[in-house]
């Protein structure tokens, strides 16, 4: 015991160091408010817990009567009539204990539905930079398991503290209505107990914390390590044994973790343990004092010691209670801390409609920073007129994407505007404003689901024959109407039984079926055979058509055909205009075209 306290000692002050920075207070307010819209059910579940609690108070009393007057008397009817009372009460507390419990689960299971149903809405609301700074491994976790690991507790704060607290109050009376001097001598002792519990149940807080969050970042390796992309790089770079030892790392983190969890707090336990028989000590020396000097009867001490029981249980239950509870709070913290993040794209207060689009963009003066100070666009400034193609060229690193996030608004500008038809993205509604802009980016996602699934995504209520046109028009067509099950045909997470070429005519044609008047492209690099390329090259020449496009470029015939070519460096706009303009000018883009450009005019691309 003394070890353990030694050992707590340092770890609370540990805790208590780290918590400083990481905790906030969790308002039981709060937890409280999760239970407002199941008053009714949790007024029946008290009222059938009171009832319990109430019947319990019989069987002492009956044993009293059964001790000092059947038996003392010789009544057998007696006997038999209140033997006949010590079944059925608990026969009937029985019966409202199962109502009881159901109750409680219908209420517990409500409560873990709307915070899991807060915490979905709340983080559908996130922006990208959300998802980019959390791992998706984690963001599951906290979902599921954090919010089944309050579980327990929900039941436990609402009607065990209640119903634990009526028995104890109900028997301190009727302890003190048998015998002051012994209920006296029996509550005295409860004090001492009561002390440290709030010191348990901090140091339980905290490491109840720490340990959802190493489960998290265990959900968080896993989802890396076992999704399909993460799979393939392991085992093409043979590190299945570095990647066990670092689980085995983190798996020892959970288990070390919840074996001081377990730790603390046991011997706390054992102490409560010894209230019972300490206080039974107690009362049978005094109380048998009394019954041999004639002031107590024998059935006066059987009913006190049963009536003990039900004090000190209930005592021991409710300061555990506050241990859980406290607990459970380092939970809640960090489901709370999710439900309480502010999305940082939202619409504008008056926010209007983007309706009836031309399809001009300008950036005008735009600056953007994923990290305080550090630019990854500097003053950009440029106009693509509607129907236009605008290509973004490039080296590596140099904003291209970044460029072409910010009009679809998934990030806003630092400085500066991005406007469509002459409108601030920033003053009409997100939702306007998303209707009419497609993205086909090279790595095109599918979702585990039928290819129809897929298709629909884009227009939730488009009928086969919308379906067939657009597949047709992406050049997709033959390609589902030849497997087994045709559009009914079920894709692999991220579409792996695709080849690339595949996904991304899909991704055509899912972007054709959303019918936006702006588009951004990501060409393919390289990772197409000819065939292939030809044919997605084909279907997005037909999504382009009549459409504002912004496409980052990678082919010479792309860049060849452009209205302008906008060329980035370092985040700043090197250089823009045509083809022919660029070349003059013998700047970057002349660089780039010599080097890059010329390279796939060798593979077989002839420049116009
Ligand atoms: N989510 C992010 N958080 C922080 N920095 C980022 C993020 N995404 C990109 N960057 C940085 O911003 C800069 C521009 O990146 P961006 O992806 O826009 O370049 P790019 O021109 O599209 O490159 P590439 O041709 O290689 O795809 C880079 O320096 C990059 O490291």
């Amino acid at each position: 015991m003394r070890d353990d306290g030694i050992r707590m000692g340092g770890l609370d002050k540990q805790l208590q160091g780290r918590s400083k920075a990481t905790l906030k207070d969790v308002s039981l307010r709060r937890i409280f408010a999760l239970f407002r819209p199941y008053l009714l059910p949790l007024a029946v579940i008290l009222l059938l817990a009171l009832g319990s609690a109430v019947l319990g108070l019989f069987p002492p009393l009956i044993m009293k009567r059964i001790i000092d007057q059947a038996l003392a008397q010789h009544s057998v009817p007696q006997l038999l009539e209140l033997s006949f009372l010590l079944v059925l009460l608990p026969v009937v507390g029985g019966l409202l204990g199962v109502w009881q419990n159901h109750e409680n689960t219908k209420v517990s299971q409500g409560v873990m539905r709307d915070l899991r149903q807060g915490l979905f809405a709340n983080l559908q609301k996130q922006s990208m930079s959300f998802f980019t700074h959390s791992k998706s491994g984690e963001l599951i976790q906290r979902l599921t398991s954090d919010v089944q690991a309050v579980q327990g507790v929900i039941s436990s704060l609402v009607v065990q503290s209640v119903t634990q607290a009526v028995i104890v109050g109900t028997t301190i009376v009727i302890l003190f209505f048998l015998d002051w001097r012994l209920a006296l001598l029996a509550t005295v002792i409860l004090p001492l107990f009561i002390m440290p519990v709030r010191r348990v149940s901090n140091i339980r807080k905290q490491l109840r914390f720490e340990t959802q969050k190493v489960r998290g970042e265990m959900s968080a390796q896993l989802g890396e390590i076992f999704g399909v992309s993460g799979a393939l790089l392991t085992r093409i770079f043979q590190r299945e044994p570095e990647q066990q030892r670092q689980f085995e790392a983190t798996n020892k983190q959970v288990m070390d973790l919840e074996l001081r969890l377990n730790l603390v707090g046991r011997w706390y336990g054992m102490v409560i343990g010894l209230l019972g028989p300490l206080g039974t000590a107690l009362i049978f020396l005094y109380g048998g004092y009394n019954v041999v000097h004639g002031t107590m009867t024998v059935g006066g001490i059987v009913a006190f010691t049963l009536y003990l029981g039900r004090l000190y249980g209930p005592v021991g239950t409710l300061l555990n209670l506050h241990v859980e509870a406290a607990t459970a709070l380092g939970v809640f913290q960090r489901i709370f801390e999710y439900q309480d993040a502010k999305p940082d794209i939202v619409d504008a207060p008056g926010a209007a409609e983007l309706s009836d689009v031309r399809g001009e963009v300008s950036f005008c003066d735009v600056s953007f920073a994923y990290e305080p100070g550090q630019y990854a666009l500097r003053r950009i400034s440029f106009d693509v007129r509607p129907g236009e193609v605008a290509a973004i060229v490039g080296p590596s690193g140099a904003g291209k994407s970044t460029l072409t996030g910010l009009l679809a608004r998934l990030y806003d500008p630092a400085e500066g505007r991005v406007l469509i038809d002459g409108r601030d993205m920033r003053e009409v509604t997100l939702r306007s404003l998303r209707e009419q802009v497609a993205f086909v980016t090279q790595e095109s996602f599918m979702f585990h689901a039928t290819v129809r699934d897929n298709l629909l995504f884009a227009k939730l209520d488009a009928t086969q024959e919308e379906l067939e046109t657009a597949c047709r028009g992406a050049y997709i067509h033959d390609l589902i109407a030849s497997l087994p099950e045709g559009y009914d045909t079920m894709v692999g997470e991220r579409g792996h039984r695709l080849s690339g070429g595949e996904r991304q005519r899909i991704a055509i044609a899912r972007a054709m079926l959303k019918n936006p008047r702006i588009l951004v492209l990501d060409e393919a690099t390289s990772h197409l055979d000819s065939a292939s390329e030809a044919y997605v090259q084909a279907a997005l020449e037909q999504l382009m058509r009549g459409r504002t496009t912004l496409v980052i470029a990678h082919r010479l015939s792309t860049v060849l055909a452009a209205d302008q070519i906008i060329v980035l460096e370092s985040g700043g706009l090197a250089e823009k205009g045509t083809h022919s303009q660029l070349l003059e000018l013998n700047g970057l883009y002349a660089r780039l075209y010599y080097t890059q450009f010329a390279k796939v005019r060798e593979d077989g691309e002839r420049p116009k």
